[in-house]
């Protein structure tokens, strides 16, 4: 059954907002093996073992918008992923595409990509929406295009379009203040066209030696976006509506591709890259590079699109990168920011419940907090090394932008001048024109009213010259001091008007007179003394005016130069302030890292050393008492420790002697054993002896037999003779029979025989005896060669001998220390082999003896064979031809050559036989084990020896030390005692 269990995370909300792509770059030795799969007929899909888990649980299988793998151009990502974007900020809305994924995966590649056909998306998408603002123009459309280019380096954001605008402007500081809409309205009038010719994408290691473009612009006096880039720390800001915006970011319009193709280069020679362990020029910051559409149609609404294109700092495991000093840091910087995003699109899930979404937590998310969850279309290509080693950072990537499919975004289009249904800036600007336009009603309402009512008009004029009248309701006019004027309805419209315009003017004498014409003369004159009266005071004010003018110079100069010193001091001040913020970052940064590297060490290090200051504290208070209990302890443990020794050493020996006693039964046990099997093979060769002797009395019961037949044959021969000659000479009567013809025997002869019988068997005899003399011959040799054999055998080891002598065979062997031969005389030389009883020199006598028993024997024989050879004896000679005294010789001869020689040379055939019998060659294996045991015994004794040797040695080395360790207890008679123990020891483990 398969058990193989999947992790399928392919299902989902396909409608969702954030759209992901995945993106696996070629592998450097194209070894993806047995990590990764796709499903050629399901692009979306990818599948990726768990290197951490086991081989049935480790697999994950995803499913996306589209899987390119490493032989994907980058035409073919850019039309899938970013051409929907580039349509999406041409109809007024934000949107991003963001690329994630480990450091060296392929993210910058992605991105910005390098020249030519492998130029990346962002060349790409600009090419796309230059392309389309230059359409929109043509037709009659109001189109424009602004760029901006900002890194998050170490959670500070420095601005990298900066410089570029600055070159610019002529190397001057750029205003900062304004907002794309007001740039965009600066563009329809005045276009820069003197923009830096475009560079091939390149991205400079800022670390690097040799003087590069970077350098140069970093050094470059003019531009001080170049010289203050690193210290920059741009903040972020929230405008009314709630969007994001980054203060003073400069914001470029640009117009064709190679503008803003310029803007990206110099951004690029300026990001934050530098060599890794993983990548030879890896991102140490992320980037955004923002590109902003602001687009009118013929006579419709001004619309205001967004694209932010991001490029991440890929994240990496430290252990991997063996970052360490500022790559540490620039490393931890982009992991916790990582980690912010994470956790935002986690919080962004919408089954996690969430109300609060950490966007604060790092700049990179507050500044992405549109793109995610807000109001934006928003891609993913998240980017992965498809090799095993990097298998379980893939396997994160692709878990984070799983994640993102969860979250929902809610894109709408941006109005750059919204109607007021659309609330927002256009209403706020709507209302303030409206308030604007009834303020001017009110004041041409009360124009017309002072133009309609003479009255009123005089009223006005006397105002501007400072008096203050009332008109009452007579219409006369009453002054401030009471006095009453006739009423001003007296004059004309037209002629109010001069009379007050004149007076503002100061003109009097006949020139007022004239403008007073037809007035009353009391209004005249009244009008003549005002007159007077606002010259004097004008004069007066004029005086006063100028020392006025002059003590304002003088505030003034005062004031600028007091304004100088508190510039200055606030530009020191928020030079101060922003280092102080700088160090304070720095600081806290350094602890963080030391914290996270070394903060346990260092705690432990100081609990440590608080441990050991309060120990050596106690110590130091306790030195006196401890001194004297020390000296206490010190005799305690030397009484103790002889003890120890002393009980040591007996146990020491008790052990020995126990192993010594187990020995000894051991080897009690075996000899036992021994003497039993050998007690039993003795028995089993007694018995064997007494099964020979009980063979060999029966073969001298047969030679005794042979022996009487022999003699009967003699008696025969003799009456044999005796018949022969009687038939000879006649004195038998023959008669004829079937046979032919026989004696008539009158006498009885010896048995029943008859001639031919005794002759026949007379022969017999005779060839016998030349038989026995052959066998004898051959028997010797044999036993010769036996003998040899034996000697041989023995010359390798000893057995238990058989001992043959005289006429009985005796077992001569006995068990243990018995097994010497009995009969050996002890002044008889040594064997060459340990075991006496097969010395030669008595068997060899045995045997030379019996030999030359034999060869006597022999020689009668032969006579007597000699006599009995059928050449030499004339066998028709009758036996009792032969005197009876040298017939009884021979056959005695006959019988002392068969129970002699021919026993002898029998015995010696069943020695030579017994040699190879299965009870000696047991035999001789016993005594192999028993030799076998008596070597085991001697090694055992040797390690007795070694352990004996090896205690005295330590007794030694214990005397020595005791001898060292305080002065030896002197006797009685005050002379020095030698330690007993040696003594001891060596008495008692005496083997
Ligand atoms: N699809 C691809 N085809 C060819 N080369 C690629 C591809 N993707 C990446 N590379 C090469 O791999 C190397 C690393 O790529 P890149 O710098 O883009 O990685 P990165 O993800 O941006 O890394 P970091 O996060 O460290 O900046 C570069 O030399 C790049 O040219």
């Amino acid at each position: 059954m398969d058990h193989h269990v999947t992790n399928d995370y392919t299902g989902g909300d396909s409608t969702s907002s954030i759209k992901v792509f995945v993106r696996g770059r070629p592998a450097d030795d194209n070894d993806t093996a047995g990590v990764y799969k796709l499903f050629p007929n399901d692009p979306k899909k990818i599948q990726i073992k768990d290197p951490t888990k086991d081989e049935n649980y480790g697999d994950h299988i995803f499913g996306f918008e589209h899987v390119f793998w490493s032989d994907t151009s980058q035409g073919e990502i850019y039309e899938s992923v970013c051409q929907p974007h580039v349509t999406h900020v041409l109809s007024g809305y934000n949107s991003c595409i963001f690329a994630y994924g480990q450091t060296g995966s392929g993210k910058t590649y992605s991105m910005f990509g390098e020249s030519g056909e492998n130029r990346g998306l962002i060349p790409r998408v600009v090419e796309s929406i230059v392309g389309e603002i230059e359409a929109k123009n043509k037709s009659g459309g109001e189109c424009a295009m602004v760029v901006s280019f900002l890194e998050i380096y170490c959670d500070q954001i420095r601005d990298l379009g900066k410089a570029y605008l600055e070159q610019m402007e002529g190397g001057g500081p750029v205003d900062m203040t304004s907002k794309t809409s007001e740039i965009f309205e600066r563009m329809q009038l005045t276009r820069q066209s003197s923009f830096n010719r475009p560079r091939t994408m390149s991205r400079a290691d800022s670390s690097q030696g040799n003087l590069s473009q970077t350098d140069e612009l970093k050094n470059s006096p003019s531009n001080s976006a170049i010289r203050d880039w690193k210290t920059m720390h741009y903040e972020i800001h929230e405008d009314l509506d709630q969007n994001v915006f980054v203060k003073d970011l400069a914001l470029i319009p640009v117009t064709t591709v190679s503008e803003v193709m310029a803007v990206i280069n110099q951004g690029l020679e300026l990001r934050a890259t530098h060599e890794t362990k993983i990548n030879e020029v890896s991102s140490r910051s992320h980037t955004v590079f923002t590109i902003n559409v602001v687009q009118r149609e013929r006579g419709g609404e001004a619309i205001k699109g967004m694209l932010n294109l991001v490029d991440l700092a890929g994240s990496e495991r430290i252990k991997k990168s063996e970052s360490s000093g500022l790559r540490l840091k620039e490393a931890l910087h982009i992991n916790t920011s990582l980690t912010a995003l994470g956790k935002v699109v986690l919080a962004l899930d919408p089954s996690q419940n969430t109300s609060h979404i950490p966007y604060r937590d790092s700049k990179l998310t507050r500044l992405l907090q549109n793109s995610l969850g807000g109001n934006s279309y928003t891609t993913l290509l998240a980017t992965i090394h498809p090799v095993p080693g990097y298998a379980d950072e893939s396997l994160s990537t692709l878990q984070f932008a799983n994640r993102c499919r969860n979250v929902q975004n809610t894109p709408q289009v941006n109005y750059a001048s919204k109607p007021e249904k659309h609330g927002g800036e256009g209403g706020k600007q709507m209302r303030s024109e409206i308030e604007v336009l009834k303020k001017q009603l009110a004041a041409s309402q009360s124009q017309a009213s002072l133009a309609g009512d003479p009255n009123l008009r005089v009223l006005e004029v006397l105002k501007q010259l400072g008096i203050e009248a009332v008109v009452q309701e007579d219409g006369t006019l009453m002054m401030p001091d009471g006095r009453v004027l006739g009423s001003a309805l007296a004059l004309g419209p037209g002629q109010m008007d001069n009379v007050a315009s004149a007076a503002s003017l100061g003109i009097h004498g006949a020139d007022f007179d004239n403008v007073m014409d037809g007035a009353s003369a009391e209004l005249q004159e009244l009008v003549g003394d005002l007159t007077q009266q606002l010259k004097m005071t004008k004069q007066k004010l004029r005086v006063k005016k100028e020392d006025n003018e002059k003590m304002k110079n003088q505030l003034a100069e005062t004031q600028g130069q007091h304004q100088q010193v508190v510039l200055s001091m606030k530009r020191s001040n928020q030079q101060l302030s922003h280092e102080l913020s700088q160090k304070a970052q720095k600081l806290e940064d350094l602890q963080r890292i030391m914290k996270e590297t070394h903060g346990q060490q260092i705690d432990e290090l100081v609990s440590h050393n608080q441990k050991i200051l309060s120990q050596q504290h106690a110590m130091i208070n306790s030195i006196p008492n401890s001194l004297m209990v020390n000296t206490t302890l010190l005799a305690d443990a030397r009484k103790a420790n002889e003890k120890i020794s002393l009980e040591e050493r007996l146990k020491f020996g008790k052990e020995l002697k126990a192993i010594e006693f187990g020995r000894t039964v051991e080897i009690e046990n075996i000899k036992q054993q021994y003497e039993f099997w050998l007690n039993k093979k003795q028995k089993e060769a007694e018995k064997f002896v007494a099964d020979f002797n009980t063979y060999r009395m029966k073969k001298n019961n047969t030679l005794a037999e042979y022996e009487a037949e022999l003699l009967k044959l003699y008696n025969y021969s003799t009456s044999m003779r005796t018949i022969l000659r009687g038939i000879s000479e006649g004195s038998y009567q023959m008669r004829k029979t079937r046979r032919g013809y026989v004696p008539v025997i009158r006498e009885q002869p010896v048995d029943c025989l008859d001639d031919h019988n005794v002759l026949g068997r007379t022969l017999k005899l005779v060839q016998k005896t030349n038989d026995a003399q052959q066998h004898e011959k051959a028997i010797r040799n044999r036993a010769t060669v036996a003998l040899m054999n034996v000697a041989d055998v023995m010359e390798g080891g000893g057995v238990t001998a058989l001992g043959l002598s005289g006429k009985e065979a005796t077992l001569t062997g006995a068990p243990g220390a018995s097994l010497r031969r009995s009969g050996r005389p002890s002044t008889a030389p040594r064997s060459r082999t340990n075991n006496d009883i097969w010395n030669a020199p008595p068997q060899q006598q045995q045997f030379d003896d019996d030999l030359n028993t034999i060869s006597s024997h022999t020689t009668r024989a032969s006579k007597v064979s000699t006599a009995f050879s059928e050449e030499d004896v004339d066998l028709s000679t009758p036996l009792d031809g032969l005197p009876a005294n040298e017939l009884k010789e021979t056959v005695l001869e006959l019988r002392d050559y068969i129970s002699n020689s021919l026993s002898k040379a029998v015995k010696r055939q069943v020695m030579a036989e017994l040699s190879n019998h299965d009870t000696v060659n047991y035999i001789k294996e016993l005594e192999d084990s028993r030799d076998s045991y008596q070597a085991s015994v001697r090694e055992q004794a040797h390690k007795l020896k070694d352990l004996r040797i090896a205690y005295e040695s330590l007794q030694r080395r214990a005397l020595k030390s005791q001898t060292r360790k305080g002065a030896r207890p002197k006797s009685s008679n005050g002379n020095r005692v030698r330690p007993q123990s040696a003594a001891v020891g060596r008495s008692d483990l005496a083997f």
